[in-house]
């Protein structure tokens, strides 16, 4: 048995000799006129470490690839995804398209930020509310033709997070991190959460690794040195990236401009996606 079991047998992915009931699987069922094909979580054991930026950066790489690409910003109380692409809801006051806005360069958006009358309120909601906004998104609008969906998860490792992971059917993960000394715990509640919900773990992404110095060309460890391949080799997952600190990086997200930035850090990104295994 787990030394984090709950006793949710039904929930729980762990191979374990001790189950009580076989897994039960709630997923939510798309929209039916919706065509994805997979579907990726991007996660963060905690907040601000670059999870939306990196989401954004693997939905530009793919859809440069000429893959049909869409984001769903599950992370409904941050929700930075349409600023950094740019994109607002034309029509306010209006009902909303049954499709979602598509970014400049065709990637298809799904956010909090456009239903909101301004994209400067707060969304102060519960869990249980925040969940069923992430399945709306999923249920209501029609995703056409998707080969690669990503979703911005709400940051950590608690309920919300579980309890999207629990309605939308997701066939892989993606972890986001940054080089602190926490990072070793915050990663294994990741890894365990992943488990937990039988997803397998495609990467490990370190964000803020360095910062390289314009002048004298050095990287310089901003955040102290790394522990990503320790955790990787601990944990068996492979390093993705390691994405530098760089201001470009934060203009080009406020700007709404990050389809136009030129980073390379995803390009080998496409043959992980077409290698992840069917889910079942
Ligand atoms: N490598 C980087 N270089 C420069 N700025 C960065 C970098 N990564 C992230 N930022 C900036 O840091 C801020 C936080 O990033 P982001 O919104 O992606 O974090 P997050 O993990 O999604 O946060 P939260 O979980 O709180 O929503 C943004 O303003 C972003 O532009």
């Amino acid at each position: 048995m787990s030394d984090t079991c709950n006793q949710t047998c039904s929930s729980c992915g762990d191979t374990c000799e001790d189950r009580k009931t076989e897994r039960t699987d709630f997923f939510e069922k798309p929209n039916e006129l919706s065509s994805i094909k997979k579907v990726i979580a991007v996660v963060s054991g905690k907040g601000g470490v670059g999870k939306s930026l990196v989401t954004s950066m693997l939905a530009v790489t793919m859809n440069r690839k000429g893959y049909n690409t869409a984001i769903l910003d599950a992370d409904v109380t941050g929700p930075s995804i349409p600023k950094a692409f740019g994109v607002h809801r034309e029509n306010k006051g209006k009902e909303m398209s049954a499709y979602p806005p598509k970014s400049s360069t065709g990637i298809d958006i799904m956010s909090v930020n456009l239903l909101l009358e301004h994209d400067t309120d707060p969304v102060i909601w519960r869990g249980p509310i925040i969940s069923n906004m992430v399945k709306q998104f999923w249920q209501d609008f029609v995703w056409t033709n998707v080969d690669y969906m990503f979703i911005d998860m709400p940051p950590g490792t608690g309920d919300v997070p579980l309890t999207v992971f629990q309605s939308i059917k997701v066939d892989g993960i993606i972890i986001v991190t940054s080089p602190q000394e926490l990072v070793s715990m915050i990663v294994a509640k990741a890894v365990k959460m992943a488990q937990r919900m039988n997803v397998p773990i495609l990467g490990l992404v370190e964000n803020m690794s360095y910062f390289k110095c314009p002048s004298c060309n050095q990287e310089h460890k901003i955040f102290g040195e790394s522990h990503i391949d320790q955790i990787a080799t601990k944990y068996n997952i492979d390093v993705l990236a390691r994405m530098p600190i760089d201001p470009k990086l934060a203009k080009v997200c406020d700007d709404g401009e990050i389809e136009f930035f030129e980073g390379s850090w995803f390009d080998h990104i496409d043959e992980i996606l077409k290698n992840m295994e069917e889910r079942k």
